[in-house]
């Protein structure tokens, strides 16, 4: 198996005296949809940060694409595009010129630029929109344009961390439909979320991480089990608390 992403006994503390990353281990095969689901606080943020290189760890390794992550960020960074849970934008520039900006920093010419924002602004449906300022985006078009500054290097492996998280269902679907063509193109995508329905979807495999460590990996029907739903299987998993009778009942 070739692996997209590998990551070898990973640890942070924030210096609290608790590990946010404690020894978690993942290689998620190249060509797949890949999900990281865990409850809040489990430590999927911070893992991602530290695979895509703007987070060091306090021990391990992390790599993209067979490069190491933290030896060469540069390189890692070039095979790989990152989605954050609230993309940091330039909030005084268009849509579009937020993407041309960021191929013209990727080392491309004025003209690729126009082309491939042209083509992203088209698959994403925001056409429309694209002379707007960030500032005055909705959520929605944030994570699209995100989305789309991620994608416009043709990165080998997408990290998405919450992509799904606020969408309406019509945004769900512009997102999904890019990038299940990412993948058909040879792309690899990770994501991290809540949303187990969209997991049970979309990935080949998924890890549910609590308290900084993987505690179950495999494909999406060995994960979920006897369990009717991933979300089901999840609950079990991590703990979910039954109300006891008398409880809230002022409520
Ligand atoms: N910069 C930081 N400083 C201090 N503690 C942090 C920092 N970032 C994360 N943490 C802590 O690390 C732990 C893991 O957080 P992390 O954001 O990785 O979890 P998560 O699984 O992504 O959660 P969520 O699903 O709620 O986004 C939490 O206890 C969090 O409070």
């Amino acid at each position: 198996m070739t692996t997209a992403i590998e990551a070898t006994g990973l640890y942070k503390s924030f210096g609290d005296g608790t590990w946010a990353v404690d020894g978690m281990n993942l290689a998620v095969p190249a060509g797949s949809f890949y999900g990281i689901a865990g409850p809040n606080g489990a430590g999927k943020t911070t893992t991602l940060r530290m695979i895509i290189g703007v987070l060091r760890p306090d021990h391990g390794q992390a790599s993209v694409d067979g490069v190491e992550v933290w030896p060469d960020p540069r390189e890692a960074k070039r095979r790989l595009g990152w989605v954050a849970d609230n993309p940091a934008l330039f909030e005084r520039l268009s849509g579009r010129e937020m993407l041309e900006y960021a191929a013209l920093m990727r080392g491309m010419d004025a003209q690729e630029a126009d082309r491939r924002a042209t083509d992203l602004l088209h698959v994403l449906d925001m056409e429309d929109s694209q002379s707007k300022m960030i500032a005055d985006y909705s959520l929605g078009m944030r994570k699209r344009i995100g989305l789309a500054v991620a994608l416009i290097h043709r990165p080998r492996v997408l990290v998405l961390d919450e992509p799904f998280g606020s969408l309406d269902p019509v945004n769900t679907q512009v997102m999904e439909d890019l990038l299940q063509r990412f993948r058909a193109n040879g792309g690899t995508v990770v994501f991290s979320s809540h949303v187990m329905d969209v997991v049970e979807r979309l990935c080949d495999r998924v890890v549910v991480v609590a308290d900084g460590r993987a505690r179950v990996e495999g494909a999406v029907a060995e994960v979920r089990g006897q369990a009717p739903t991933l979300q089901q299987a999840f609950v079990d998993l991590v703990g979910g608390r039954d109300l006891g009778e008398g409880e809230l009942s002022w409520l």
